[in-house]
């Protein structure tokens, strides 16, 4: 984590001044089974992922150790490389007078005879401007040598940081450090050109045109995006022709009708064009004041407001004045040719798009028009696109921002005992009236519970170190990561309200921003109207009308996934206020003006979670009211925001700006194709403080406690829950073990037993995991003192929930046995407390409550679960009590989840002839001493 003080660049960061795109990062998963095993396990494990970085640099590529995080083992990766060149970033500690120095001395370097064969772009460059014509001859251009020089720019940066955010400066610092050459090198401001005072020898010339590739006749040409610096001009595509072998430089200057590239400054790279390579902008070189070149430093009297370019500045986050051309071309490492992609004004508009964290998420998630940066982290599960962490280093990348810092703490964590003690005080909450649900969400937020341990704050700063945002949400989460992912989330929001809103400023808090601070300096500017119809007025989005009011059915928190598609409508009849305006009549010799309706952005399939705002709201309002199969289709109008957006996704730009020239509607249609309700496991920990999960185990605990067993099976053990909590509390148990059919649970049990039982003094002499169905017997579970089955026949069919009570209670016999299950009746109140706020009471029809889990093969309600127990106690000389948690037995409609109690009437049992029948098999297997044992 970055520390105060004063800012050296990463390792990465210096690989990326010298070597750009050329420094490929290519991040392998490594498994390393000794980290991540629990000896004695024989299921075969992946492990923990780890990864290990390669970097291909021009000459030589290196291999990173092994990190736990990719970003790491790509540092790593660089620093490698940085030793390997000999190059120690502590080397960017220079007084300034040392980095002048370094400057002059650097700019000697580059005309010297050795360097004009470098095979790096610079030198390339420095070849070219040999072959241009006339005048230029062997002039290079200043910005060139200001651009592709790593060690110019880093010079430069301690010289004055703020040349970061301006070129021009760089550019000045060049000319005056080469002005102090005055036997070497020929700099002129009026030409913005450095050229070598002496002649190269012909021998190096002569060699140089041995080596040259033959310049083909073939007309090249690439496109570029034109970016007009008037803001009320369009966006266009331009090409810029660099046909037998001409400068591109001179042809961009062309495109920019300055008189040639000398004239031209050259932006950092951003973006990306259409193959995915990187952008740079290209304008005019504000003027010097001649033969002042370091009084201009401090003269902005040229450079006025009036020519920058706002929307080239914003895009590249450097001072642009002019028109600007937006290109992806330039010389490569060891390569003599020419290398260029095609920008389009699509490029542009998706470069724009990418500059908020709400665009980035668009971006990633492929639905400019439709998909919406969450405002929930939900669980990893249910969170659908790249996680808020990633998208905001992505964000503070792109803005220069240094990397955001993270600063995770912890709460003491109590111990389950205590938890329970302190619950028992609590009113359990039933959510029996309604009324309490909220306060007990809100509860939630600041009370650290069992395992809500971890709390995490976030700042951003710039990177000279001054703070741009600092999030301290005071939440705490059980798990580090959702805590991170969170925190993360809330400074994503609130950037995003101030590229989306621009009404965000350092003293405006509501509610939610308490735990957002930020100084209040002005690090972005407000991003210019990128919209192209100038008339926005009427553009408001209306409800769609289409999509009759019908109850919403589809709770928050579950995830649907649909098919859409957006097309323009051009109706030559309606104006947008639906009625034909003499106007229209008038211009309708337009002959193209006919009713046409142009796909613009569809997905066959994309998912998203209701409830976070992860969609356009009004699709998701139309689908929480749809049920899967059905299709809906409404129009709605089109907002100046969405203009650039259309533009951003359109192929056919000039169709584009055509079609929405005309006013168009949108027609968004929509299949919902299915979905998959809110987690059981979210739902009931949202509802039940502590969630009914735990509440599940204390009841267990309860009866082991009062019953002195010595020997406990967990049937259906999963992850090994149950297991894990048994072992917090001093217990008679001797014997644990755990059956199930899942090798993810069973892993998951052993790693978590391993940990535990090695850790803490416990009775507990063995403990066995099985892999195996409960509805085989294995006589080595026979005759145990204590069986559970917590939250397991409801996934299996009603028949094999009846046939496993039946051999359980016959085969295993246990003395005791607790089997829980969800009860159906209590759904409609956890329902209740999940669906949308908009779902109207009135003339609702009573909806039918659905399944807590979409794994859940039925549910039962409390007379259909009495019912089985108590006809199933009695064929096997059982009796059977019941009870529950969440909520009270004594109110409508009971727990929520259901507990039957079996014990065995007969103390002994008929013994079963040792290893008569065991199709389990040991997953793995640890005995007090000797630890684990393998297979
Ligand atoms: C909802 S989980 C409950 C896990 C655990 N009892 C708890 O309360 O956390 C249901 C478990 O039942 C297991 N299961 C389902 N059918 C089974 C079968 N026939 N034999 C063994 N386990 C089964 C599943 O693999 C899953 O781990
Ligand atoms: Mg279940």
């Amino acid at each position: 984590m970055a520390g105060g003080g004063k800012h050296t660049l990463t390792p990465k960061a210096i690989i990326h001044q010298k070597f750009g795109a050329n420094a490929i990062y290519t991040v392998e998963e490594v498994h390393d089974s000794s980290q991540s095993a629990c000896p004695g396990l024989a299921i075969p494990q992946k492990g923990p992922s780890l990864f290990r970085c390669h970097l291909q640099l021009p000459d030589f590529s290196v291999v990173s150790n092994v990190c736990k995080k990719k970003k790491d083992s790509e540092q790593s990766a660089a620093e490698l490389a940085l030793d390997k060149l000999g190059i120690r970033p502590q080397n960017d500690d220079l007084t300034e007078d040392e980095a002048w120095d370094d400057l002059v001395g650097r700019i000697k370097y580059i005309f010297s005879d050795e360097f004009l064969s470098a095979e790096n772009p610079l030198g390339a460059h420095l070849r070219a401007a040999l072959r241009r014509n006339g005048d230029c001859c062997g002039s290079v251009p200043v910005s060139v040598v200001a651009t592709f020089d790593a060690k110019i720019n880093s010079r430069c940066k301690i010289i004055n940081p703020s040349v970061e955010s301006d070129p021009f400066l760089v550019i000045s610092y060049v000319m005056k450090a080469a002005s102090k050459l005055p036997d070497f090198i020929v700099a002129s401001p009026d030409k913005a050109s450095l050229r070598r005072k002496n002649p190269y020898p012909s021998e190096i010339i002569e060699a140089l045109a041995a080596t040259q590739v033959s310049d083909s006749l073939d007309s090249r040409k690439f496109n570029a995006a034109y970016i007009p610096c008037k803001g009320e001009e369009i966006v266009d595509l331009d090409s810029v022709d660099v046909s037998s072998g001409r400068y591109y430089l001179d042809s961009i200057a062309e495109r920019l009708c300055l008189k040639d590239g000398n004239q031209v400054m050259i932006s950092r790279t951003f973006g990306k064009a259409l193959c995915g390579s990187e952008c740079r902008l290209y304008s005019p070189i504000p003027k010097f004041k001649s033969s002042e070149v370091s009084e201009s430093l401090s003269e902005e009297s040229t450079r006025t407001e009036k020519s920058r370019n706002a929307r080239a500045s914003y895009i590249c986050g450097q001072e642009i004045h002019g028109d600007a051309v937006l290109a992806s071309v330039g010389y490569r490492w060891k390569s003599e040719d020419l290398d260029y992609d095609d920008v389009t004004v699509k490029s542009f508009y998706r470069i724009c798009c990418g500059m908020s964290p709400n665009g980035i998420y668009k971006i990633s998630r492929q639905a400019l028009l439709v998909a919406q940066l969450p405002v929930s982290f939900t669980t990893k599960s249910n969170w659908r696109g790249p996680f808020p962490r990633e998208i905001l280093s992505m964000f503070c990348h792109q803005h220069r921002l240094a990397d955001p810092v993270f600063t995770i703490s912890t709460a003491p964590v109590k111990s389950l005992a205590e938890i329970y003690r302190s619950h028992r005080k609590l009113k359990v909450s039933g959510g029996s009236d309604g009324g309490d649900d909220e306060n007990l969400s809100k509860e939630k937020e600041d009370t650290p519970g069992l395992g809500n341990g971890f709390r995490c704050e976030v700042k951003v700063l710039t990177k000279s170190q001054d703070l741009v945002l600092e999030c301290s949400p005071r939440k705490f989460y059980e798990k580090e990561n959702d805590a991170v992912q969170n925190a993360s989330l809330k400074a994503l929001l609130w950037f995003s309200k101030y590229f989306d809103d621009l009404d965000v400023n350092g003293s405006d808090t509501d509610d939610d921003e308490e735990d957002t601070k930020s100084p209040g300096t002005h690090v972005f500017r407000f991003p210019p109207n990128f919209g192209n119809v100038e008339d926005s007025s009427g553009t408001e989005k209306v409800v769609p009308s289409v999509v009759e009011k019908r109850v919403p059915t589809i709770t928050n928190g579950s995830v649907v996934s649909i098919c859409y598609s957006l097309s323009l409508e051009v109706d030559p009849e309606f104006s947008t206020d639906g009625e034909v305006s003499e106007e229209d009549m008038e211009s309708e010799v337009d002959a193209d003006y006919e009713h046409s309706v142009d796909l613009i952005e569809s997905h066959e399939e994309i998912e998203f979670e209701m409830g976070t705002k992860a969609m356009d709201s009004l699709i998701e309002s139309a689908v929480s009211q749809m049920t899967v199969g059905e299709f809906a289709s409404y129009n709605t109008s089109l907002c100046t925001a969405s203009e650039a957006l259309i533009l951003a996704v359109a192929t056919d730009t000039a169709r584009a700006r055509y079609l929405l020239s005309k006013r168009p509607q949108i027609v968004n249609s929509i299949i919902l194709l299915g979905v998959k309700g809110p987690s059981e496991e979210r739902m009931e920990a949202a509802f039940f403080k502590p969630p009914l999960s735990k509440q599940r185990v204390e009841y267990a605990v309860k009866h082991i406690k009062d019953s002195s067993a010595s020997t406990l099976a967990d049937f259906g053990c999963g992850s090994g829950s149950l297991l894990d909590s048994l072992l917090d509390y001093p217990t008679t148990l001797q014997t644990i073990i755990g059956v199930d059919i899942s090798p993810k649970g069973l892993a998951r049990a052993a790693k978590m037993l391993h940990v535990k039982l090695n850790k803490e003094a416990c009775n507990v002499n063995t403990a066995t995991l099985y892999d195996g169905s409960i509805l085989e017997f294995d006589s080595r579970l026979f005759d145990i003192d204590i069986g559970t089955c917590l939250e397991v026949i409801e996934h299996m069919e009603e028949e094999q929930a009846c046939e496993f009570g039946e051999k359980v209670l016959s085969l295993f016999r246990p003395k005791l046995l607790i089997v829980s299950t969800p009860n159906f009746e209590y759904n409609t109140i956890l329902q209740r407390s999940t669906t949308p706020d908009t779902q109207e009471e009135t003339n609702s029809e009573p909806q039918l409550p659905k399944f807590r889990n979409h794994d859940h093969k039925f549910e039962w309600t409390r007379e259909q679960f009495n019912h089985w127990a108590t006809k199933l106690a009695e064929r096997h000389n059982y009796s059977v009590e019941f009870s529950g948690v969440g909520g009270s037995g004594e109110v409508e409609p009971g727990f929520a989840s259901q507990i039957a109690v079996f014990k065995r009437e007969a103390s002994a049992v008929e013994n079963v002839a040792e290893g008569s029948m065991q199709p389990y098999k040991v997953i793995w297997e640890w005995k007090k001493g000797s630890g684990e044992k393998k297979d």
